[in-house]
């Protein structure tokens, strides 16, 4: 358990040496994915099949085509919102309002696509465009995270994040500086963190989808089971928008290249991976073990939106009927923490729910590869080290009353085991 000393965080992801590798690791790891699932073997932990040239990955038409992606984005999150909510307490006591028209985009998505593919537009041909597309947004990435960089240089202290400002540039481009930044209203970790990216990866598994069809004559049952759970859990993310605001991502990270890297190239180019491994390595797929993945989806979704809206409730209004009945402890900050319900069976529930979800996306693609597995290790690797931050920011915060949390809730993420 982390210690309750000392109040400057100490480094993250292995200090500047870490965030150094991981610039580099993390978009090797994207484009060796990207060939790896189109290639015959198609072996995780195996070579690529060969290393594309600037010709392959350097389109001046993508980039251009991924920034009118952005820019429709942006449009879409200036339209009028059917709310706005109000942020977190910042450390200058104030708040931030931040539009609830996520789910609006998708909709708007939806209907703009829908059109252009009646009106001709191939969308079967975007998984052909995939190598040169991840490299545009990776380039943008790199280039807004730069920017990022500049402006907190001229941001007042209360704006800084409580980690990415150690005075290393490296490790602090890597984290990022600013914890919310923001031109007039527009938000931009709060856009980046559930638009472009989340809405993209939809649309590049619809395009793998009309690709498979267009190959086979009809997309195979697997597809349309990882295509549906995929748009499930994004549509989810937009529907409940507002629950974004009480994540570490946007109350305790700043905005630097590990989110925005995350957010406009990992997400959409990675989450994507099982739907580019079936298009090239179909999968059969019977009703009886189709219905039981459909079911290991459904639990996990149960668990996953069951604890995150409980929190949720509990922390906009302590006295809602639906959590004014659950166990709590008291903390010195005044706020209280959960110890029944949800909360009460592990320290993060809602982790759990998702990684059920996560094998649910992979077993469509069969126990053959390891590679539509990637999203599983990865994502359990991601939430134990999260887990870990996330337990020294509450130590922090919370002191002895966590400590009591712990001790009476011990297990993280699974009853009995971790
Ligand atoms: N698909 C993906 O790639 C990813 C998905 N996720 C998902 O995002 C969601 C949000 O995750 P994340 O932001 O990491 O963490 P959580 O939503 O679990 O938030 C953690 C915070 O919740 C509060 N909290 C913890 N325990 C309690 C309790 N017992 N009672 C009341 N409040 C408590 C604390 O903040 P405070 O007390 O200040 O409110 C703590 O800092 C999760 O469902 C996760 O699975 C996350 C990362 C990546
Ligand atoms: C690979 C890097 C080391 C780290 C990058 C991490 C990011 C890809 C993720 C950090 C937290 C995320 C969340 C979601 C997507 C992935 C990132 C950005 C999320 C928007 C997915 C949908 C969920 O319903 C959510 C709870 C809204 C998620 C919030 C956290």
């Amino acid at each position: 358990m982390a210690s309750l000393q000392g109040s400057r965080p100490p480094l993250e992801f292995g200090g500047p040496l870490g965030a150094a590798a991981l610039m580099l690791l993390l978009p090797a790891t994207m484009f060796h994915l990207l060939l790896v699932a189109r290639s015959g073997p198609a072996r995780l932990l195996g070579l690529p099949p060969y290393l594309p040239g600037p010709e392959v990955l350097w389109s001046p038409q993508m980039l251009l085509l991924w920034l009118t992606w952005l820019g429709l984005q942006a449009a879409f999150y200036l339209l009028p919102a059917r709310k706005v909510a109000e942020g977190q307490e910042l450390k200058d006591k104030s708040r931030l309002r931040y539009p609830i028209n996520g789910f609006q985009a998708l909709v708007l998505t939806a209907l703009l696509v829908g059109l252009a593919v009646c009106a001709g537009l191939p969308l079967g041909a975007l998984p052909e465009m995939l190598l040169p597309l991840a490299f545009a947004a990776t380039l943008t990435a790199f280039i807004f995270s730069l920017l990022l960089y500049l402006k907190a240089l001229v941001a007042p202290a209360s704006a800084l994040a409580p980690g990415g400002n150690s005075g290393n540039p490296i490790y602090d481009f890597f984290l990022g500086r600013e914890l919310n930044p923001r031109i007039w209203s527009f938000d931009f970790k709060y856009f980046c963190e559930l638009r472009p990216g989340l809405i993209g990866w939809v649309l590049i598994n619809l395009g793998l989808l009309m690709q498979e069809a267009e190959l086979r004559g009809t997309p195979s049952l697997a597809m349309w089971l990882v295509n549906g759970f995929q748009l499930l859990y994004v549509a989810d993310a937009l529907w409940h928008e507002e629950a974004v605001l009480t994540t570490m991502d946007i109350t305790h990270d700043g905005f630097g290249f590990m989110l925005a890297f995350g957010d406009l190239a990992w997400v959409p180019f990675t989450y994507s991976l099982q739907a580019q491994f079936l298009l090239h390595h179909p999968q059969p797929l019977g009703l009886p073990m189709a219905s039981v993945i459909c079911l290991m989806n459904a639990v996990g979704y149960y668990i996953f939106r069951g604890a995150n809206s409980q929190k949720n409730t509990f922390r906009k209004n302590p006295s809602d009927p639906r959590v004014a009945g659950l166990e709590t402890i008291p903390t010195a900050t005044g706020r209280q923490l959960l110890v029944s319900g949800w909360w009460g069976m592990v320290r993060h529930p809602n982790y759990l729910g998702d990684l059920i979800m996560a094998l649910a996306w992979s077993l469509p693609c069969g126990v053959s590869h390891l590679l539509p597995y990637f999203y599983v290790l990865y994502f359990t690797a991601l939430l134990v080290h999260r887990e870990a931050r996330d337990e020294q920011q509450c130590l922090r915060k919370y002191g002895l009353a966590w400590r009591e949390y712990c001790r009476r809730v011990p297990y993280r993420i699974l009853p009995y085991v971790y």
